[in-house]
C-alpha cells in the first residue's frame, strides 16, 4: 500500500472566544508513527481531531498526501479513528462491530466475511468472533476497536489515548502490540498521549505541545537529550536547572551559577542562555573532594530498585542525582555532605 504524509501548516482553530491552536506546523513522513505529548488542556486531541475532520473548522491547511482536507466531511477523508473509550457497539458481536463499516459502504457480504477474518487474525482474536462486547476484557476490546479501525484501509491511523483504560501492565504489552500491528500494516500513525513513557517507547518521532503551540519536534532521544527550552526540559524526565551565566575564555567556557560556583561546559554547543540544564543521572556523587566538583548536602534518599534518588542541596538550588544501585553499593545518608561532578557533555545551555 502507499504510504501517505500529513502536512499541517499555520494551524489556528478556537472555541468561540478560546484559542486552542495557536499557529501549528507540522510535517508527518509516510509511515511514521508519531506522537503528540503534552500536559493535559494543551491541545491534542484538538489538533488530532482537527485532522480527522471534528470539532470547528480550523484556519490554516491540513494536508492527507496533497490533499487539503479542511472542510471536508470526516468520512471523506479516509481517515481511522480510535479512541480512549472503545465505543463497540454492546448490541453487536465482534464480528458484526468488526464489518460495521465495511457494510456502511455496501461491500459484498463474501469480501466483509474475509476481510474481518483478516483483521481479526492482526489483533490475534480471531476466536472470539462470535462474542458479544460485554464478553471481553478492556484488552480485548480494545483490540477489537482496533481492528474495526484498520479493518476500512484507513490512510491514516489516529489514535486518541487508546491505552489510558487499561491497567499499567496491560499498557506495556498493549503498546508493544500496537507498534507492531502499525510496522505490519506500515499505516502512518498519530498517537495522542499524555504519558511521556508510552510516546518514548512507541514513537518514531514526537511533537510536544503546550498551550496550543507545538514546542518542539524530534526523536524521544533529542528531545530528551537537547530540549529546545525550559518546558521540554521539564515535561520529559526530571531536569535539574541552575540559573546563572556563560563565560567564554578562549576555547572554554564556564557557566557561573547565581551563588557563584563555576561548572566548566564544552564550547562547542550552544552557549547562548542562562540556565544550565542537567539530567539526574548524568551527575555523580562522591565524598572525597574532586576538581570541579560543586559541594553539597543530601537531603532526602529514596530507593528505587535499579538507581537511588538524592535530593542534593547545591548552588543555592534542591536538585536530583540518580545514582544506578547495585547490591554492596554503599549509600550516602540524609545529612552526608557531598561533592558532585557533572558530566558536562550533556550538559544544555538554554
Ligand atoms: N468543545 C470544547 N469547547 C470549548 N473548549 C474546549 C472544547 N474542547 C476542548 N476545549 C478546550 O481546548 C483546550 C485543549 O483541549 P484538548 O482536549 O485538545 O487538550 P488535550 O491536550 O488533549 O488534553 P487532555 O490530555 O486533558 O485530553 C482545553 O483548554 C479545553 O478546555
Amino acid at each position: 500500500m502507499d504510504q501517505t504524509g500529513i502536512k499541517i501548516e499555520d494551524l489556528h482553530l478556537s472555541f468561540g472566544e478560546t484559542q486552542v491552536l495557536r499557529g501549528v506546523n507540522l510535517d508527518i513522513r509516510p509511515g511514521e508513527f508519531f506522537a503528540f505529548l503534552g500536559p493535559s488542556g494543551s491541545g491534542k486531541s484538538t489538533l488530532l481531531r482537527a485532522i480527522a475532520g471534528f470539532g470547528p473548522t480550523p484556519q490554516g491547511r491540513i494536508l492527507i498526501g496533497d490533499r487539503d482536507v479542511v472542510g471536508l466531511d470526516p468520512w471523506k477523508r479516509n481517515v481511522g479513528m480510535v479512541f480512549q473509550s472503545y465505543a463497540l457497539w454492546p448490541h453487536m458481536s465482534v464480528r458484526d462491530n468488526v464489518g460495521f463499516g465495511l457494510r456502511e459502504r455496501r461491500v459484498p457480504a463474501k469480501q466483509i466475511r474475509d476481510r474481518v477474518d483478516a483483521a481479526l487474525d492482526l489483533v490475534g482474536l480471531a476466536h472470539l468472533a462470535d462474542r458479544m462486547p460485554n464478553q471481553l476484557s478492556g484488552g480485548q476490546q480494545q483490540r477489537i476497536a482496533l481492528a474495526r479501525t484498520v479493518v476500512v484501509e484507513p490512510e491514516v491511523l489516529l489514535l486518541d489515548e487508546p491505552l489510558s483504560n487499561l491497567d499499567a501492565s496491560l499498557r506495556v504489552q498493549m503498546r508493544r502490540e500496537l507498534l507492531h500491528l502499525q510496522r505490519k500494516l506500515g499505516l502512518t500513525t498519530i498517537f495522542v498521549t499524555h504519558d511521556q513513557e508510552e510516546a518514548n517507547t512507541t514513537s518514531d518521532r514526537m511533537a510536544v505541545l503546550d498551550g496550543g503551540v507545538i514546542q518542539q519536534i524530534g526523536t524521544p532521544q533529542e528531545l530528551y537529550d537537547r530540549p529546545a527550552n525550559l518546558f521540554v526540559a521539564n515535561f520529559l524526565g526530571t531536569a535539574n536547572i541552575f540559573e546563572g551565566r556563560v563565560e567564554i575564555d578562549g576555547d572554554v567556557a564556564r557557566f557561573h551559577t547565581k551563588t557563584g560556583e563555576v561548572l566548566t561546559i564544552p564550547a562547542s554547543g550552544n552557549l547562548d542562555g542562562s540556565n544550565v540544564v542537567l539530567r539526574p543521572q548524568n551527575i555523580s556523587m562522591t565524598q572525597a573532594p574532586e576538581q570541579d566538583a560543586l559541594k553539597g548536602e543530601v537531603l532526602h534518599r529514596e530507593f528505587l530498585g535499579s538507581q537511588i534518588r538524592y535530593l542534593v542541596k547545591v548552588a543555592g538550588a534542591e536538585i536530583v542525582v540518580d545514582q544506578s544501585h547495585s547490591a554492596g553499593r554503599d549509600w550516602f545518608d540524609p545529612g552526608a555532605q557531598v561533592h558532585l561532578v557533572a558530566n558536562t557533555s550533556s550538559a544544555v545551555i538554554l
